[in-house]
C-alpha cells in the first residue's frame, strides 16, 4: 500500500529515536490495556457491585475502576507526548536533511523546479506531516490496538454477537479504503495547488516595483485569485470525500451496534446472559465502533500525510548531476605550478544548457590560460562569456571536451576544494538580508571582523559603509535594496579579496557605475588582480588594455585572440565592439 511506502521512506529518520518509539509503544499498550479492562470494570460494577447490594463491594469496584482510569490517564499522557515528540523531531530532521540536500543540487535542478515550489514542500508539507504525526498517528495506533483488543474481548464474551458485529466490518473497511485512497491523491493535488499559489505570491512580491511600474496590479490580482480558487476547488473535492468517509463509518459501525444490541437484548430477556454482560459487551462494541470511526477519519489524514511525504521524499531522492571526484589535493597541485605554466586548459569544450539540449552555447572551444595571466573575454551579448564562468565554477559540466586544472580534469577534484580556487565577482552582486559584516564575511566564514574591515578598505567600500547608520552592523534589506550598484560591486570585490583564491573570475558591470565610483571600483580591482590568474568579461577599455591577452568570443567560439592593438587590426568584430563599447573612452 502506498501509505506503507510513505512510512518506509521515513524509517531511516525514525531510527535514531528507537528508544522513544519503543517507550511510546509501551505506553500505547498500557493505555489500550487499561481502556479495555474498563469494560470488565463496568461488568463488575453492575453484576458484583450493584446487583450484590453490598456497599463495600461497590466501593472496592470503584477503587479498581479509578486505578484503571489513573493508569489510562498517565499512559495516554506518555503516549501522546512521546508520539508527538517523535513526530516533531523527525519533521525537524527531515527539514534539515532536505535543505542540506538541496544545497548540493546543481543549478540546473532549480531551473526545472521553482524555488518557491520547493519552499512550499519544505514548509507546508512538513507542517502537515508534523500535525499528522503528532495527532493522527497517535490516534491511529491507539485505535488499531483498541480495535484488535476489543474484538478479542468480544469474541471471548459472546461468540454469536461478535460474529454479527464482525459481518459489518467489511462494509465499513471497504468504503473506508476506497475513499481513503481518493483523499490521498486529492490531497497531493491540493498541496500542489497551495504551492502554486505560493509561487505566484512570491513572484509578484519579489518584483513589486515591476508590477507597479507596469500598473499590472489588476491582472496579477486576477491571476492570483484564479490560482487561489483552483486550490479551493481541489480542497473542496478532498473535503467532500473525507466527509463521506466519516458519514459511512458512523452509519455502518453504529448501525452494526444497533443490530447487535437487539440480539443481545433478546438474550438478556431470555436469561441467557446477565445485564452486566450486555453492558460490558456494549462497552466493547462502542470501543470497537469508535476505533473504526477514528481510524477511518485518521486514515484520510494519514493518506494526506503520505501524499506530503511523497513530495518531500522526491526532493531527497534527486541526486545532483554535478559531483566531485577524489583526485589529489587541488591546493598542492596549485602550489607545484610555476608562474607562466599552463594553469587552466579547455579542450574542445561543447556545452548546451539542460533546458536547451539542442542549442550548443559553446562549440568545440579550446583555450589555455597560464598562471598569473590576465585574460579578457569580449564578445557580443549571448556569445557565451558568462557560460564559460559557469562551467569553470562547475555549475554545469560540458557535454563534450574537458576543462583541466594542472594535471587533472576539474571533475576529478573534490568539488568544494575546486571551488575554493575560484573567486567570482559577478555582474549582479547577491546580497542577503543581514548586516554588512555578515554579507562581507560570506566569502570566508573563518575570518574575523578586522580582516573583513581590512578587505572592505582595500575594496574602497569602507568609506560608504562607515556612512551607513549603523556602519558595519547595518542590515541590508532583502536583495540589498539599500545599496547602489557601485556599492554592491565594491562589496563583491571585498568578498573576493576575503576569499583570497588563486583564480579570479570577474564579470565587469559598468552600467551601474558613475565615473567616480568606476574609478574606485577600478582601483580596488587592480589590487585584487595582482598576483592572480584572472579571467575577466571585459566591458571597459582599461581592463582590455591591461589584459595580457584578449579572447574574442562569438556564438560560442573563439574567433580571435591577441592584444588590443593586434585585434583592432585583425578582427573586424573586435573593432566593431571596441568602437561601440569603448568608443567614448577611445
Ligand atoms: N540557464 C540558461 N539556460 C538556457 N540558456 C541559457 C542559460 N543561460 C544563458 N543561456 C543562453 O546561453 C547563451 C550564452 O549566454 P551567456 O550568458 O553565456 O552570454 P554572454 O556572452 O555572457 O552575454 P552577456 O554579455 O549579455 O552577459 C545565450 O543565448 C543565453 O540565452
Amino acid at each position: 500500500m502506498a501509505l506503507g511506502t510513505g512510512i518506509n521512506t521515513f524509517l531511516p529518520f525514525l531510527k535514531p529515536y528507537r528508544r522513544q518509539v519503543v517507550l511510546a509503544l509501551i505506553a500505547l499498550v498500557i493505555t489500550a490495556g487499561a481502556m479495555l479492562s474498563l469494560g470488565k470494570g463496568v461488568q463488575f460494577l453492575i453484576d458484583k457491585g450493584l446487583a450484590s447490594g453490598s456497599e463495600a463491594g461497590l466501593t472496592q469496584t470503584l477503587l479498581v475502576f479509578l486505578s484503571l482510569v489513573f493508569l489510562l490517564g498517565v499512559g495516554s499522557f506518555c503516549r501522546f507526548y512521546l508520539v508527538s515528540w517523535v513526530g516533531e523531531r523527525v519533521v525537524a530532521d527531515i527539514r534539515k536533511a532536505v535543505f542540506s540536500h538541496l544545497l548540493t543540487l546543481s543549478p540546473s535542478f532549480f531551473e526545472d523546479n521553482s524555488p518557491s515550489e520547493i519552499q512550499s514542500r519544505i514548509t507546508s508539507d512538513t507542517t502537515l506531516l508534523q500535525s499528522v504525526i503528532g495527532s493522527s498517528l497517535s490516534i491511529a495506533l491507539r485505535s488499531s490496538l483498541m480495535l484488535l483488543g476489543g474484538i478479542l474481548f468480544l469474541l471471548v464474551m459472546h461468540f454469536k454477537l461478535t460474529l454479527i458485529l464482525l459481518t459489518c466490518v467489511p462494509f465499513v473497511v471497504v468504503p473506508v479504503l476506497y475513499f481513503g485512497r481518493r483523499v490521498r491523491s486529492l490531497s497531493r493535488d491540493s498541496q500542489d495547488e497551495v504551492a502554486n499559489v505560493g509561487r505566484y505570491l512570491s513572484q509578484a512580491l519579489r518584483h513589486i516595483k515591476v508590477v507597479q511600474a507596469f500598473t499590472h496590479e489588476r491582472h496579477d490580482e486576477e491571476r492570483f485569485s484564479s490560482a487561489v480558487e483552483q486550490a479551493f476547488r481541489v480542497s473542496v473535492k478532498r473535503i467532500t470525500q473525507r466527509s463521506l468517509l466519516t458519514l459511512m463509518a458512523i452509519l455502518l459501525s453504529m448501525g452494526g451496534i444497533g443490530v447487535m444490541l437487539w440480539f443481545g437484548g433478546k438474550d438478556v430477556i431470555s436469561g441467557a446472559i446477565s445485564a452486566g454482560d450486555l453492558a460490558s459487551f456494549l462497552f466493547y462494541s462502542i470501543i470497537v465502533a469508535g476505533a473504526v470511526t477514528a481510524l477511518s477519519e485518521v486514515i484520510g489524514e494519514l493518506q494526506r500525510a503520505a501524499g506530503a511525504a511523497e513530495r518531500i521524499m522526491e526532493l531527497l531522492n534527486v541526486s545532483s548531476d554535478i559531483t566531485g571526484g577524489q583526485e589529489g589535493s587541488v591546493d598542492s597541485e596549485n602550489s607545484n605550478m610555476l608562474q607562466g605554466e599552463t594553469f587552466i586548459e579547455l579542450n574542445q569544450v561543447t556545452f548546451c544548457y539542460p533546458t536547451r539540449p539542442n542549442t550548443p552555447v559553446l562549440k568545440n572551444l579550446s583555450l589555455t590560460i597560464k598562471q598569473g595571466e590576465t585574460v579578457a573575454l569580449v564578445g557580443p551579448s549571448g556569445a557565451g562569456k558568462s557560460t564559460l564562468f559557469e562551467l569553470l565554477l562547475r555549475f554545469y559540466d560540458p557535454q563534450q571536451g574537458e576543462i583541466r586544472f594542472g594535471h587533472h580534469d576539474i571533475k576529478d577534484y573534490d568539488l568544494t576544494q575546486w571551488r575554493h580556487q575560484l573567486a567570482l565577482v559577478p555582474q549582479e552582486t547577491a546580497l542577503f538580508d543581514q548586516s554588512v559584516l555578515d554579507n562581507l564575511g560570506y566569502a570566508n566564514r573563518e575570518t574575523d571582523k578586522n580582516a573583513i574591515i581590512d578587505a572592505a578598505k582595500r575594496a574602497n567600500a569602507d568609506e560608504f559603509i562607515q556612512l551607513l547608520d549603523k556602519g558595519y552592523d547595518t542590515r541590508l534589506g532583502e536583495d540589498g535594496v539599500r545599496l547602489s550598484g557601485g556599492q554592491r560591486q565594491r562589496i563583491a570585490i571585498a568578498r573576493a579579496i576575503l576569499k583570497d583564491a588563486p583564480i579570479l573570475l570577474l564579470d565587469e558591470a559598468t552600467s551601474a557605475l558613475d565615473a567616480q565610483s568606476e574609478h574606485k571600483v577600478q582601483a580596488a580591482l587592480k589590487l585584487l588582480m595582482a598576483d592572480r590568474t584572472t579571467l575577466v568579461i571585459a566591458h571597459r577599455l582599461a581592463t582590455v588594455l591591461n589584459a595580457d591577452r584578449i579572447i574574442v568570443l562569438d556564438q560560442g567560439q573563439i574567433i580571435a585572440q591577441g592584444t588590443h592593438v593586434q585585434l583592432l587590426e585583425e578582427c573586424a568584430l573586435y573593432k566593431r565592439l571596441a568602437d561601440l563599447q569603448f568608443g567614448n573612452m577611445n
